[in-house]
């Protein structure tokens, strides 16, 4: 993985849009280091999606976040203020949807939602809410004939009560089928661009490469690896597949230059039977392709289709959940892409 010193830390002022802003956040649950080291900040109106492998500290993370935790260790400003010091003026910004949210069954939507009304600081419709999740059509139905998909969007509707400046969502689609994880999409994806921020986890790579501004993958405690997708996904080495007719095949894959690796795939086919699939991996894509071209050229070697593509998430997921890191470690140090 590429690592680059990040620009965050305890004495980096953070920009002037803000939203959340840590430095160095550690966390310990009684001599168990669950949260290391992690710097971040989250810009308004930015989606950000924080990823992980189970027990990563990713709930953790998203508790310190919203006060109800305190930090072992590390700076940390919400809205400007220790959400730990100042709970009040973080929950009257914030509206979350947890993991597993707890609701009265027996009672219809509407009324839940009126009984929400009453203990949250900030105002708003229950027709307006209803609206904005799909829900208007379930209004007078009890909670517990709702289903989960349903639920899950009246979560969505108690958390976005009141127009809150961020939302927090753990794990917002876990258990849902596509179709509805795809309207909660679209139901984020409105909220953002209507300016609000968004920090959410999620154990689904394909809902942060279809959400997130910005990517965080954390592995056991510490922030592994941050940035927009395209910054995350450039920290593994991209790949060219390319159809080639070779001259003297083996020359070729012992000529490729220092970084940049060249392997035949046998498991893909060309169409072409003449041709054989020719698989080259490199941190610097624009050096492989000058070295396949002036090979080719060189060689007089006919090169068929060519794709070329960068690593995927699942790729950089993998790497970091393989990297090896020393729970014991109090100073474990964090790799993250500049942003
Ligand atoms: N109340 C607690 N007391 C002790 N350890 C805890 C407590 N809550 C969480 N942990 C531990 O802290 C680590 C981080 O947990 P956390 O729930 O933050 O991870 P996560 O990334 O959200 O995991 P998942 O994806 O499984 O929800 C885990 O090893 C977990 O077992």
């Amino acid at each position: 993985m590429t690592e680059s010193t990040h620009p965050e830390n305890a004495t980096t002022a953070p920009p002037p849009d803000a939203v959340v802003h840590a430095a160095g956040l550690d966390f310990h649950y009684d001599g168990y280091h669950a949260v290391r080291d992690v710097s971040l900040t989250v810009r308004r109106g930015e989606i950000v999606a924080l990823l992980g492998t189970n027990g990563a500290g990713k709930t953790t993370t998203l508790e310190i976040l919203q006060g109800f935790r305190e930090r072992s260790g590390g700076d940390l400003a919400v809205f400007g203020v220790d959400p730990f010091r100042d709970p009040a003026e973080i929950r009257a910004r914030t509206g979350v949807v947890l993991q597993e949210a707890g609701h009265f069954g027996e009672i219809s939507v509407r009324a839940e939602l009126t009984m929400w009304s009453r203990l949250s600081s900030r105002t708003d419709s229950v027709d307006r809410v209803l609206g904005l999740v799909d829900l208007t059509h379930r209004s007078e139905n009890r909670v517990d004939s709702l289903s989960g998909g349903e639920r899950r969007r009246l979560d969505l509707a108690m958390a976005i009560w009141g127009a809150p400046e961020l939302i927090v969502l753990d794990e917002p689609t876990t258990g849902l089928d596509p179709e509805s994880r795809r309207t909660l999409w679209s139901l984020v994806r409105d909220l953002r661009d209507a300016g609000t921020t968004i920090v959410l986890t999620t154990h689904y790579l394909e809902e942060a490469e279809e959400l997130a501004d910005v990517v965080a993958i954390m592995h056991q405690g510490a922030l592994a690896v941050h940035g927009t997708l395209d910054e995350v996904l450039a920290t593994r080495p991209s790949r060219i597949q390319v159809d080639v007719r070779p001259v003297d095949g083996e020359r070729l894959i012992a000529a490729a230059p220092a970084g940049v690796t060249a392997a035949w795939n046998d498991a893909r086919r060309p169409a072409d039977a003449g041709l054989r699939a020719l698989e080259v991996v490199s941190d610097d894509q624009q050096a492989a392709l000058s070295w396949l071209i002036r090979t080719a050229d060189h060689e007089r070697m006919v090169l068929g289709p060519l794709r070329a593509s960068p690593a995927s998430l699942d790729e950089v997921f993998h790497h970091v959940r393989n990297s090896t890191t020393d729970p014991a470690t109090p100073d474990h140090k964090t790799s993250e892409v500049s942003r």
